[in-house]
Protein backbone atom coordinates (compact mmCIF):
# COMPACT_ATOMS: atom_id res chain seq x y z
CA UNK A 1 0.00 0.00 0.00
CA UNK A 2 0.92 3.68 -0.42
CA UNK A 3 1.90 4.68 2.96
CA UNK A 4 4.48 6.30 4.07
CA UNK A 5 6.53 5.02 7.07
CA UNK A 6 9.79 6.44 8.69
CA UNK A 7 12.94 4.82 7.21
CA UNK A 8 14.19 1.99 8.90
CA UNK A 9 18.02 2.19 8.84
CA UNK A 10 19.91 -1.21 9.14
CA UNK A 11 23.10 -2.52 9.79
CA UNK A 12 24.99 -5.56 8.68
CA UNK A 13 28.27 -6.75 10.40
CA UNK A 14 30.71 -8.95 9.53
CA UNK A 15 29.78 -12.73 10.67
CA UNK A 16 31.08 -16.22 11.92
CA UNK A 17 30.37 -19.15 9.44
CA UNK A 18 26.75 -19.23 8.50
CA UNK A 19 24.79 -22.67 8.94
CA UNK A 20 21.51 -24.28 9.15
CA UNK A 21 18.20 -24.69 6.94
CA UNK A 22 16.52 -21.58 4.87
CA UNK A 23 13.19 -21.67 4.56
CA UNK A 24 12.40 -19.16 2.08
CA UNK A 25 9.28 -17.53 1.07
CA UNK A 26 6.85 -18.72 -1.66
CA UNK A 27 7.83 -17.50 -5.54
CA UNK A 28 6.77 -13.82 -6.13
CA UNK A 29 5.49 -14.32 -9.21
CA UNK A 30 3.60 -17.34 -9.23
CA UNK A 31 2.07 -15.44 -5.82
CA UNK A 32 0.62 -12.62 -7.91
CA UNK A 33 -0.17 -14.97 -10.70
CA UNK A 34 -2.55 -17.93 -8.37
CA UNK A 35 -4.27 -14.76 -6.78
CA UNK A 36 -5.32 -13.61 -10.26
CA UNK A 37 -5.58 -16.72 -12.17
CA UNK A 38 -8.22 -17.55 -9.13
CA UNK A 39 -10.13 -14.58 -9.34
CA UNK A 40 -10.74 -15.40 -12.93
CA UNK A 41 -11.63 -18.96 -12.37
CA UNK A 42 -14.82 -20.16 -11.74
CA UNK A 43 -15.05 -22.41 -7.98
CA UNK A 44 -12.51 -21.89 -5.57
CA UNK A 45 -9.00 -22.06 -6.08
CA UNK A 46 -6.71 -23.11 -2.57
CA UNK A 47 -3.32 -21.78 -2.89
CA UNK A 48 -0.36 -22.85 -0.19
CA UNK A 49 2.92 -21.35 0.19
CA UNK A 50 1.50 -18.01 -1.04
CA UNK A 51 4.12 -15.64 -0.17
CA UNK A 52 2.48 -12.76 2.05
CA UNK A 53 4.84 -10.02 1.22
CA UNK A 54 3.13 -7.15 0.81
CA UNK A 55 3.75 -7.11 -2.96
CA UNK A 56 1.44 -10.19 -3.23
CA UNK A 57 -1.18 -8.82 -0.23
CA UNK A 58 -1.53 -5.82 -2.41
CA UNK A 59 -2.79 -8.12 -5.40
CA UNK A 60 -4.76 -9.64 -3.11
CA UNK A 61 -6.96 -7.02 -1.91
CA UNK A 62 -6.86 -5.86 -5.23
CA UNK A 63 -8.49 -9.00 -6.30
CA UNK A 64 -11.14 -8.28 -3.87
CA UNK A 65 -12.15 -5.61 -5.14
CA UNK A 66 -12.80 -6.36 -8.30
CA UNK A 67 -15.32 -9.06 -6.97
CA UNK A 68 -13.37 -12.03 -6.27
CA UNK A 69 -13.61 -13.46 -2.89
CA UNK A 70 -10.13 -13.79 -1.21
CA UNK A 71 -9.60 -15.35 2.70
CA UNK A 72 -6.82 -16.00 4.18
CA UNK A 73 -7.35 -19.02 5.83
CA UNK A 74 -3.68 -20.00 7.98
CA UNK A 75 0.16 -19.02 7.03
CA UNK A 76 0.46 -18.83 3.32
CA UNK A 77 -3.10 -20.63 3.14
CA UNK A 78 -5.57 -18.91 0.86
CA UNK A 79 -9.19 -19.09 -0.80
CA UNK A 80 -10.17 -17.73 -3.73
CA UNK A 81 -13.60 -17.96 -4.98
CA UNK A 82 -13.19 -16.59 -9.09
CA UNK A 83 -15.87 -14.37 -10.81
CA UNK A 84 -14.61 -16.10 -14.04
CA UNK A 85 -13.44 -14.46 -17.34
CA UNK A 86 -14.68 -11.11 -17.89
CA UNK A 87 -16.34 -11.51 -14.57
CA UNK A 88 -14.73 -8.67 -12.66
CA UNK A 89 -17.38 -5.54 -11.51
CA UNK A 90 -16.00 -2.09 -11.15
CA UNK A 91 -13.89 -1.60 -7.85
CA UNK A 92 -15.26 1.28 -5.79
CA UNK A 93 -12.09 3.26 -4.80
CA UNK A 94 -8.50 3.07 -6.46
CA UNK A 95 -6.74 0.09 -6.71
CA UNK A 96 -3.36 0.63 -4.81
CA UNK A 97 -0.76 -1.64 -5.93
CA UNK A 98 2.27 -0.19 -3.78
CA UNK A 99 5.22 -1.15 -4.56
CA UNK A 100 4.79 -3.80 -7.18
CA UNK A 101 5.41 -3.69 -10.78
CA UNK A 102 4.19 -7.00 -11.37
CA UNK A 103 0.85 -6.83 -9.31
CA UNK A 104 -0.09 -3.29 -11.13
CA UNK A 105 0.48 -4.38 -14.91
CA UNK A 106 -0.53 -8.10 -14.37
CA UNK A 107 -4.15 -6.01 -12.76
CA UNK A 108 -4.31 -3.33 -15.41
CA UNK A 109 -4.21 -6.26 -18.15
CA UNK A 110 -6.42 -8.41 -16.13
CA UNK A 111 -8.97 -5.83 -16.37
CA UNK A 112 -8.39 -3.99 -19.86
CA UNK A 113 -11.09 -5.78 -22.04
CA UNK A 114 -13.68 -6.08 -19.35
CA UNK A 115 -16.51 -2.70 -20.19
CA UNK A 116 -15.71 -1.52 -16.30
CA UNK A 117 -13.43 1.28 -15.60
CA UNK A 118 -10.60 1.04 -12.88
CA UNK A 119 -8.09 3.69 -11.20
CA UNK A 120 -4.66 2.57 -10.69
CA UNK A 121 -1.59 4.04 -8.41
CA UNK A 122 1.39 3.20 -6.44
CA UNK A 123 3.93 4.46 -4.03
CA UNK A 124 6.61 7.09 -5.29
CA UNK A 125 8.87 3.80 -6.49
CA UNK A 126 6.28 2.41 -8.61
CA UNK A 127 5.09 6.19 -9.28
CA UNK A 128 8.13 6.87 -11.51
CA UNK A 129 8.11 3.51 -13.63
CA UNK A 130 7.23 2.99 -16.97
CA UNK A 131 3.65 1.67 -17.93
CA UNK A 132 3.26 2.79 -21.52
CA UNK A 133 4.98 -0.80 -22.02
CA UNK A 134 1.64 -2.29 -20.83
CA UNK A 135 -1.07 0.76 -21.57
CA UNK A 136 0.11 1.00 -25.43
CA UNK A 137 -1.07 -2.88 -26.27
CA UNK A 138 -3.53 -3.05 -24.09
CA UNK A 139 -5.02 -0.16 -26.12
CA UNK A 140 -4.78 -1.98 -29.07
CA UNK A 141 -7.96 -4.17 -27.86
CA UNK A 142 -9.39 -0.64 -27.59
CA UNK A 143 -9.24 -0.03 -23.86
CA UNK A 144 -9.04 3.91 -23.36
CA UNK A 145 -5.69 4.77 -21.20
CA UNK A 146 -5.58 8.29 -19.12
CA UNK A 147 -2.80 8.67 -17.91
CA UNK A 148 0.05 10.84 -16.06
CA UNK A 149 3.08 13.00 -18.59
CA UNK A 150 4.65 9.99 -19.58
CA UNK A 151 2.88 6.89 -18.90
CA UNK A 152 3.10 6.98 -15.57
CA UNK A 153 1.14 5.98 -12.55
CA UNK A 154 -1.85 7.07 -11.55
CA UNK A 155 -3.51 5.57 -14.53
CA UNK A 156 -7.08 5.09 -15.54
CA UNK A 157 -8.24 2.78 -17.65
CA UNK A 158 -11.87 2.34 -19.24
CA UNK A 159 -11.89 -1.13 -20.21
CA UNK A 160 -12.57 -2.15 -23.81
CA UNK A 161 -16.84 -3.50 -24.71
CA UNK A 162 -15.86 -5.05 -27.97
CA UNK A 163 -12.45 -6.19 -27.39
CA UNK A 164 -10.66 -7.51 -31.26
CA UNK A 165 -7.70 -9.85 -31.03
CA UNK A 166 -4.06 -8.29 -31.33
CA UNK A 167 -0.40 -10.15 -32.82
CA UNK A 168 2.03 -8.09 -30.76
CA UNK A 169 5.80 -8.10 -30.42
CA UNK A 170 6.96 -6.63 -27.31
CA UNK A 171 9.65 -4.00 -27.25
CA UNK A 172 11.52 -4.92 -24.57
CA UNK A 173 12.04 -8.57 -22.85
CA UNK A 174 9.40 -8.13 -20.02
CA UNK A 175 7.34 -11.07 -18.84
CA UNK A 176 4.78 -8.47 -17.27
CA UNK A 177 4.02 -6.81 -20.60
CA UNK A 178 3.63 -10.73 -21.88
CA UNK A 179 1.43 -11.56 -19.09
CA UNK A 180 -0.37 -8.16 -19.17
CA UNK A 181 -1.31 -8.97 -22.81
CA UNK A 182 -2.34 -12.91 -22.21
CA UNK A 183 -4.05 -11.97 -18.87
CA UNK A 184 -6.35 -9.39 -21.49
CA UNK A 185 -6.75 -11.90 -24.08
CA UNK A 186 -8.66 -14.55 -21.78
CA UNK A 187 -11.89 -12.08 -22.34
CA UNK A 188 -10.85 -11.19 -26.30
CA UNK A 189 -12.34 -13.88 -29.06
CA UNK A 190 -10.45 -15.69 -31.35
CA UNK A 191 -6.46 -16.00 -31.01
CA UNK A 192 -4.04 -13.84 -29.99
CA UNK A 193 -0.37 -13.89 -30.58
CA UNK A 194 2.44 -12.33 -28.23
CA UNK A 195 6.06 -12.55 -29.54
CA UNK A 196 8.83 -12.14 -27.50
CA UNK A 197 12.96 -11.77 -28.93
CA UNK A 198 13.84 -14.08 -25.61
CA UNK A 199 12.30 -15.93 -23.55
CA UNK A 200 11.37 -14.61 -20.34
CA UNK A 201 9.90 -16.31 -17.19
CA UNK A 202 7.01 -18.51 -18.44
CA UNK A 203 4.76 -18.94 -15.25
CA UNK A 204 2.26 -17.37 -16.68
CA UNK A 205 1.98 -20.06 -19.64
CA UNK A 206 2.41 -22.80 -17.14
CA UNK A 207 0.02 -21.90 -15.20
CA UNK A 208 -2.90 -21.13 -17.99
CA UNK A 209 -2.54 -24.49 -19.20
CA UNK A 210 -3.11 -25.66 -15.34
CA UNK A 211 -6.42 -23.90 -15.29
CA UNK A 212 -6.98 -24.96 -18.72
CA UNK A 213 -6.86 -22.39 -21.24
CA UNK A 214 -5.34 -23.61 -25.06
CA UNK A 215 -2.45 -21.61 -25.10
CA UNK A 216 0.61 -22.99 -26.88
CA UNK A 217 4.33 -21.81 -27.30
CA UNK A 218 6.69 -22.31 -30.48
CA UNK A 219 10.38 -20.95 -31.16
CA UNK A 220 10.74 -19.47 -34.82
CA UNK A 221 12.45 -17.18 -36.79
CA UNK A 222 10.69 -14.77 -35.17
CA UNK A 223 11.18 -15.38 -31.67
CA UNK A 224 9.28 -17.20 -29.04
CA UNK A 225 5.84 -17.08 -30.13
CA UNK A 226 2.75 -17.55 -27.77
CA UNK A 227 -0.40 -18.29 -28.92
CA UNK A 228 -3.62 -18.05 -26.66
CA UNK A 229 -7.71 -19.24 -27.09
CA UNK A 230 -9.45 -15.91 -25.82
CA UNK A 231 -12.61 -16.63 -23.74
CA UNK A 232 -11.95 -20.28 -22.33
CA UNK A 233 -13.36 -22.08 -18.98
CA UNK A 234 -11.18 -21.19 -16.31
CA UNK A 235 -11.30 -24.08 -13.76
CA UNK A 236 -10.13 -23.31 -10.40
CA UNK A 237 -7.08 -25.07 -9.62
CA UNK A 238 -4.91 -25.82 -6.22
CA UNK A 239 -1.52 -24.28 -6.34
CA UNK A 240 1.35 -24.78 -4.15
CA UNK A 241 3.86 -22.02 -4.87
CA UNK A 242 7.69 -23.14 -5.10
CA UNK A 243 9.69 -21.16 -2.90
CA UNK A 244 11.28 -18.00 -4.89
CA UNK A 245 14.59 -18.58 -6.14
CA UNK A 246 15.17 -14.69 -6.07
CA UNK A 247 14.69 -15.04 -2.48
CA UNK A 248 17.05 -17.78 -2.21
CA UNK A 249 19.84 -15.77 -3.85
CA UNK A 250 20.28 -13.68 -0.85
CA UNK A 251 20.83 -16.43 1.77
CA UNK A 252 22.78 -18.18 -1.17
CA UNK A 253 25.04 -15.25 -1.77
CA UNK A 254 26.13 -15.10 2.21
CA UNK A 255 27.00 -18.29 2.55
CA UNK A 256 29.20 -18.28 -0.97
CA UNK A 257 30.69 -15.41 0.49
CA UNK A 258 31.25 -16.16 4.60
CA UNK A 259 34.06 -18.23 5.66
CA UNK A 260 33.52 -21.25 6.78
CA UNK A 261 29.29 -21.39 5.72
CA UNK A 262 27.35 -24.26 4.58
CA UNK A 263 24.00 -23.91 4.13
CA UNK A 264 20.74 -26.26 2.53
CA UNK A 265 17.91 -24.09 0.73
CA UNK A 266 15.20 -27.03 0.18
CA UNK A 267 12.65 -26.66 -2.68
CA UNK A 268 13.81 -23.58 -4.82
CA UNK A 269 12.18 -23.32 -7.94
CA UNK A 270 14.42 -24.27 -11.03
CA UNK A 271 12.79 -23.01 -13.82
CA UNK A 272 15.05 -22.47 -16.79
CA UNK A 273 13.79 -19.09 -16.96
CA UNK A 274 14.71 -18.18 -13.58
CA UNK A 275 18.12 -20.04 -13.52
CA UNK A 276 20.07 -17.37 -14.51
CA UNK A 277 22.08 -16.64 -11.66
CA UNK A 278 22.72 -20.32 -10.53
CA UNK A 279 24.17 -20.89 -14.04
CA UNK A 280 26.53 -18.24 -13.46
CA UNK A 281 27.48 -19.01 -9.84
CA UNK A 282 28.48 -22.43 -11.26
CA UNK A 283 30.64 -20.55 -13.91
CA UNK A 284 32.08 -18.66 -11.09
CA UNK A 285 33.34 -21.51 -9.27
CA UNK A 286 30.51 -21.99 -6.65
CA UNK A 287 30.17 -24.67 -4.66
CA UNK A 288 25.98 -25.55 -4.84
CA UNK A 289 24.31 -28.94 -5.33
CA UNK A 290 21.15 -29.44 -6.31
CA UNK A 291 19.49 -32.17 -4.22
CA UNK A 292 16.37 -34.36 -4.80
CA UNK A 293 15.52 -32.65 -7.86
CA UNK A 294 11.64 -33.26 -8.73
CA UNK A 295 8.31 -31.34 -9.76
CA UNK A 296 6.21 -29.40 -7.23
CA UNK A 297 3.25 -27.10 -7.93
CA UNK A 298 4.02 -27.27 -11.93
CA UNK A 299 7.44 -25.69 -11.58
CA UNK A 300 10.86 -27.89 -11.84
CA UNK A 301 12.63 -27.61 -8.15
CA UNK A 302 15.72 -28.73 -6.11
CA UNK A 303 17.38 -28.42 -2.77
CA UNK A 304 20.17 -26.46 -2.51
CA UNK A 305 23.26 -27.05 -0.60
CA UNK A 306 25.50 -24.15 -0.45
CA UNK A 307 29.51 -23.75 0.71
CA UNK A 308 31.52 -21.11 0.76
CA UNK A 309 34.58 -21.39 -1.33
CA UNK A 310 36.92 -19.13 -3.81
CA UNK A 311 34.92 -17.76 -6.62
CA UNK A 312 36.50 -16.21 -9.89
CA UNK A 313 34.81 -13.22 -11.70
CA UNK A 314 33.02 -14.08 -15.18
CA UNK A 315 31.22 -12.33 -17.99
CA UNK A 316 27.63 -12.54 -18.10
CA UNK A 317 26.03 -12.81 -21.53
CA UNK A 318 23.21 -10.61 -22.36
CA UNK A 319 21.30 -13.01 -23.64
CA UNK A 320 21.15 -14.70 -20.09
CA UNK A 321 20.25 -11.03 -18.61
CA UNK A 322 16.06 -12.45 -18.65
CA UNK A 323 16.48 -15.37 -16.65
CA UNK A 324 17.96 -13.30 -13.73
CA UNK A 325 17.24 -10.03 -13.81
CA UNK A 326 16.23 -9.63 -10.36
CA UNK A 327 19.63 -11.11 -9.18
CA UNK A 328 22.12 -8.51 -10.60
CA UNK A 329 22.29 -6.90 -7.29
CA UNK A 330 22.39 -10.09 -5.31
CA UNK A 331 25.50 -10.83 -8.02
CA UNK A 332 27.48 -7.86 -7.63
CA UNK A 333 27.77 -8.48 -4.32
CA UNK A 334 29.22 -11.96 -4.77
CA UNK A 335 31.47 -10.54 -7.84
CA UNK A 336 32.84 -7.54 -5.26
CA UNK A 337 34.03 -10.97 -3.33
CA UNK A 338 35.21 -13.40 -6.27
CA UNK A 339 38.89 -13.19 -8.01
CA UNK A 340 39.03 -11.03 -10.96
CA UNK A 341 36.39 -9.32 -12.68
CA UNK A 342 32.48 -9.85 -13.60
CA UNK A 343 30.96 -8.35 -15.89
CA UNK A 344 27.15 -7.96 -16.43
CA UNK A 345 25.64 -7.44 -20.09
CA UNK A 346 22.36 -6.73 -21.57
CA UNK A 347 21.09 -5.10 -18.22
CA UNK A 348 19.60 -1.68 -19.42
CA UNK A 349 16.33 -2.96 -17.62
CA UNK A 350 17.68 -2.47 -14.33
CA UNK A 351 17.15 0.90 -14.78
CA UNK A 352 13.47 0.98 -14.36
CA UNK A 353 12.77 -1.60 -11.59
CA UNK A 354 11.94 -0.22 -8.19
CA UNK A 355 15.21 2.13 -8.24
CA UNK A 356 17.80 2.46 -11.25
CA UNK A 357 19.61 -0.80 -9.81
CA UNK A 358 22.38 -0.12 -11.61
CA UNK A 359 23.51 3.32 -10.12
CA UNK A 360 22.06 2.02 -6.83
CA UNK A 361 24.75 -0.84 -6.76
CA UNK A 362 27.29 1.04 -8.39
CA UNK A 363 26.93 4.04 -5.40
CA UNK A 364 26.45 1.46 -2.60
CA UNK A 365 29.89 -0.55 -3.96
CA UNK A 366 31.95 2.70 -4.37
CA UNK A 367 30.87 3.50 -0.61
CA UNK A 368 32.15 0.26 0.45
CA UNK A 369 35.30 0.47 -1.05
CA UNK A 370 34.63 -1.22 -4.23
CA UNK A 371 35.80 -0.59 -7.85
CA UNK A 372 32.87 -0.31 -10.43
CA UNK A 373 32.04 0.53 -13.62
CA UNK A 374 28.93 1.37 -15.49
CA UNK A 375 27.38 1.95 -18.74
CA UNK A 376 23.70 2.61 -19.99
CA UNK A 377 23.53 -1.22 -20.40
CA UNK A 378 26.30 -3.43 -18.24
CA UNK A 379 27.48 -2.93 -14.62
CA UNK A 380 30.99 -4.02 -14.29
CA UNK A 381 32.34 -4.94 -10.82
CA UNK A 382 36.50 -5.25 -9.67
CA UNK A 383 36.84 -8.09 -6.78
CA UNK A 384 39.15 -7.72 -4.05
CA UNK A 385 40.62 -9.95 -1.47
CA UNK A 386 39.01 -7.62 0.97
CA UNK A 387 36.16 -5.54 0.56
CA UNK A 388 36.55 -2.38 2.96
CA UNK A 389 32.89 -2.05 3.77
CA UNK A 390 32.20 0.91 6.45
CA UNK A 391 29.53 2.81 3.80
CA UNK A 392 26.01 3.13 4.23
CA UNK A 393 23.93 2.52 0.90
CA UNK A 394 20.86 4.44 -0.32
CA UNK A 395 18.56 1.77 -0.78
CA UNK A 396 15.28 4.34 -2.95
CA UNK A 397 12.43 2.30 -1.80
CA UNK A 398 13.77 -0.98 -3.08
CA UNK A 399 14.12 -4.53 -1.33
CA UNK A 400 16.80 -6.21 -3.81
CA UNK A 401 18.98 -3.20 -2.96
CA UNK A 402 18.40 -3.16 1.14
CA UNK A 403 18.43 -6.91 1.26
CA UNK A 404 21.95 -6.94 -1.07
CA UNK A 405 23.76 -4.21 0.79
CA UNK A 406 23.00 -6.01 4.19
CA UNK A 407 24.63 -9.76 2.25
CA UNK A 408 27.71 -6.93 1.77
CA UNK A 409 28.31 -6.73 5.46
CA UNK A 410 28.49 -10.03 6.35
CA UNK A 411 31.47 -10.44 5.22
CA UNK A 412 32.54 -6.81 4.71
CA UNK A 413 35.68 -5.56 6.69
CA UNK A 414 33.91 -3.47 8.42
CA UNK A 415 30.22 -2.98 9.42
CA UNK A 416 28.09 -1.85 5.93
CA UNK A 417 24.38 -0.14 6.37
CA UNK A 418 21.30 0.99 4.78
CA UNK A 419 19.15 3.93 4.86
CA UNK A 420 15.89 1.75 5.00
CA UNK A 421 15.31 -1.44 5.26
CA UNK A 422 11.46 -0.87 5.05
CA UNK A 423 10.80 -2.21 1.29
CA UNK A 424 12.27 -5.64 2.43
CA UNK A 425 8.52 -6.27 3.84
CA UNK A 426 7.63 -6.38 -0.32
CA UNK A 427 9.27 -9.45 -1.05
CA UNK A 428 10.67 -11.26 1.82
CA UNK A 429 9.15 -10.52 5.12
CA UNK A 430 10.87 -12.65 7.47
CA UNK A 431 14.20 -12.13 5.81
CA UNK A 432 15.87 -11.08 9.15
CA UNK A 433 14.99 -13.48 11.23
CA UNK A 434 15.97 -16.13 8.78
CA UNK A 435 19.17 -14.45 7.94
CA UNK A 436 20.16 -14.38 11.86
CA UNK A 437 18.30 -18.32 12.05
CA UNK A 438 21.65 -18.82 10.32
CA UNK A 439 24.21 -16.80 12.08
CA UNK A 440 24.31 -13.66 10.57
CA UNK A 441 24.42 -10.27 12.64
CA UNK A 442 22.31 -7.95 11.34
CA UNK A 443 19.62 -5.67 11.92
O1 LIG B 1 6.47 -11.21 -14.38
C1 LIG B 1 6.98 -11.15 -13.25
O2 LIG B 1 6.48 -11.72 -12.26
C2 LIG B 1 8.23 -10.37 -13.09
C3 LIG B 1 8.93 -9.97 -14.19
C4 LIG B 1 10.17 -9.17 -14.13
O3 LIG B 1 9.87 -7.85 -14.55
P1 LIG B 1 9.87 -7.38 -16.09
O4 LIG B 1 8.78 -8.08 -16.79
O5 LIG B 1 9.64 -5.89 -16.03
O6 LIG B 1 11.23 -7.72 -16.60
C5 LIG B 1 10.78 -9.14 -12.73
O7 LIG B 1 11.74 -8.12 -12.66
C6 LIG B 1 9.73 -8.97 -11.66
O8 LIG B 1 10.30 -9.01 -10.38
C7 LIG B 1 8.69 -10.06 -11.72
C1 LIG C 1 11.38 -5.88 -10.08
C2 LIG C 1 10.78 -6.49 -9.07
O1 LIG C 1 9.43 -6.50 -8.82
P1 LIG C 1 8.24 -5.69 -9.47
O2 LIG C 1 8.59 -5.37 -10.90
O3 LIG C 1 7.05 -6.59 -9.34
O4 LIG C 1 8.05 -4.44 -8.65
C3 LIG C 1 11.56 -7.29 -8.10
O5 LIG C 1 10.94 -7.94 -7.26
O6 LIG C 1 12.81 -7.29 -8.12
Amino acid sequence: MSHSTDPRPMTARRSGPLRGVAQVPGDKSISHRALILGALSVGETRITGLLEGQDVLDTAKAMAAFGAQVDRLGTGEWSVHGVGVGGFSEPEGVIDCGNSGTGVRLIMGAMATTPITATFAGDASLSRRPMARVTDPLALFGARIAARDGGRLPITIEGAADPLPVRYRTPVASAQIKSAILLAVLNVPGETVVIEAEPTRDHSERMLAGFGAEIRTETTAEGHVITLQGRPDLRAQPVAVPRDPSSAAFPVAAALIVPGSEIRVPGVSRNPTRDGLYVTLLEMGADIAFEDPREEGGEPVADLVVRHGPLKGVTVPAERAASMIDEFPVLSVIAAFAEGTTVMNGVAELRVKESDRIDAMARGLEANGVTVEETRDSLTVHGMARVPGGGTAITHLDHRIAMSFLVLGLAAGAPVSIDDGGPIATSFPDFLPLMRGLGADLG
